[in-house]
């Protein structure tokens, strides 16, 4: 084999597959071009052999260069919600006063996930298609398994999941009720009664947990006099948005970034109900990154928490060999299992563990036990010992926290945790071959293992 053959051959498999035909993607590229997107000239999309579709980059970037700088009017935030008096008009003409009836009923999440749904069964009439059309089409979160799996998954993620369904199934209902109540003979509105349903809701409710980005206008609107808006339905804030092409970036917990709004000094405080179309015209949300990248390799931000539960259960990926995964334990678990053992606490033992806290944040990881674990057992163990100052002992774990004894403690408990846990992973392992959701699952639960074993072998 000549030498330009045998280079050929060991030439490594390229790590992304640029989106250039993709004609989802290529309208987007146009329509956010035509609606005075700035980004990086040196960005664009592809799909990478590890984290799917993302943002490359051709050329170095480096820390503080701008990645992408949208106009305010080209990202999906509160005054978009705001401005569409159409959209506003499914909750003021209505059989039902919604504004009092539903007052801080709904997240703003919801609010946000609603409007899409009202976006999308407009279909190529709405402003938004393009972008619309380019977002996931499904998610791979475990609030879409089938219910005959939930008894497999561990306990951690189906509390998040049934979280979840709570909030999404209360909400959902509301504007079920609220559309339903509407009196607007607007052609577009009874099409849309017609259109909402649970499935396109719940799509909308993970585009918007998938997608959103943090964004805070609280500087430029004056959110004090509200309860003729909709935000009277909010229960919580509105800072999130849906930013066009800046939420193709995919997550690295390494990432380090920074959103600004660039305002022109002429804007003041605008209270909601002055607020118009050309307002923030000359606004723009902006993110810069501080890290470098190489050319030719994937551009990152970071969400938030790293740690797979919260990846896993909220944005449907993982991150092989996380150390900042933990399991967790639950104090009423730990105590009845403690009490099965004869050891249970006093009232005056109780009030201790609430007043430190040490009934919250029980957990294992890589390191082994938690401060409030750790501390939680010497209450169990020390705190009738003569000459013993639990207090004095608890603040001492956070340099030693190795004591046989109190590990050995909760020894069986955790033993049980792990038999349950590799029963659980086997049993999804022979059901999840093609399935991202449950092969999610099972690399945390199979994470979980690990901890665990590493825990009771030290
Ligand atoms: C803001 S979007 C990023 C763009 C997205 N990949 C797309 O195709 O539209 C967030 C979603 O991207 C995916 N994602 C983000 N970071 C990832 C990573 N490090 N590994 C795998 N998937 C990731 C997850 O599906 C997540 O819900």
């Amino acid at each position: 084999m000549g030498r330009t053959k045998r280079k050929r051959k060991s030439k490594k498999q390229p790590e992304y597959c640029p989106c250039n035909n993709n004609e989802e993607l290529i309208l987007l590229n146009s329509w956010l071009i035509k609606h005075g997107v700035r980004r990086n000239k040196n960005l664009g999309l592809a799909v990478f052999k590890n984290t799917g579709r993302g943002v490359l980059t051709k050329k170095k970037i480096c820390a503080g260069d701008e990645l992408v700088n949208l106009p305010l009017n080209l990202t999906i935030n509160v005054t978009t919600l705001l401005l569409d008096t159409l959209f506003c008009s499914i909750f003021i003409e209505n059989k039902k006063q919604c504004l009092i009836q539903y007052k801080q009923a709904v997240s703003f999440q919801s609010l946000m996930a609603f409007y899409l749904v009202y976006l999308k069964m407009q279909g190529t009439k709405s402003k938004w298609y393009v972008y619309l059309e380019s977002l996931p089409k499904y998610y791979t979160v475990p609030y879409f398994l089938p219910d005959e799996l939930h008894c497999y998954i561990d306990a951690e993620i189906m509390s998040v999941v049934s979280k979840q369904k709570d909030i999404i199934k209360n909400s959902f209902n509301i504007f079920d009720e609220i559309l339903k109540m509407n009196i607007s003979n607007s052609s577009l509105l009874v099409n849309f009664k017609e259109y909402f349903n649970k499935s396109v809701y719940e799509w909308a409710y993970f585009t918007v947990n998938t997608r959103c980005v943090f964004m805070d206008l609280t500087k430029v609107i004056d959110f004090q006099d509200v309860q003729s808006s909709i935000i009277a339905l909010i229960s919580d804030n509105t800072k999130i948005s849906l930013c066009p092409y800046l939420d193709m970036i995919n997550h690295s917990p390494f990432a380090k970034n920074e959103t600004k709004l660039i305002v022109s000094k002429n804007i003041t405080y605008v209270p909601v109900s002055e607020l118009q179309e050309k307002t923030f015209s000359n606004v723009q949300f902006s993110i810069f990154t501080k890290n470098d990248f190489k050319p030719h390799s994937q551009v990152f931000i970071c969400y938030g928490d790293s740690h797979n539960l919260k990846l896993i259960t909220e944005y449907g990926f993982y991150l092989p060999s996380n150390e900042m995964d933990c399991v967790n334990f639950n104090f009423e678990h730990v105590k009845t299992y403690l009490k099965s053992n004869a050891i249970q606490f006093s009232q005056d033992q109780l009030s201790f563990i609430h007043n430190h806290n040490l009934n919250k944040d029980l957990y294992i990881d890589l390191r082994g036990l938690s401060f409030n674990f750790y501390g939680l057992l010497m209450v169990a163990k020390y705190y009738y010992k003569e000459n013993a100052d639990v207090s004095r002992l608890i603040y001492s774990a956070a340099i030693c926290s190795d004591d046989r004894l109190l590990i050995d403690l909760i020894i069986p408990m955790v033993k049980e945790k792990l038999v349950n846990l590799k029963l659980s992973v086997n049993k999804l392992k022979t059901l999840c071959e093609d399935c991202i959701i449950l092969s999610n699952c099972v690399e945390l639960m199979c994470q979980y293992v690990t901890i665990l074993e590493k825990f009771i072998k030290c």
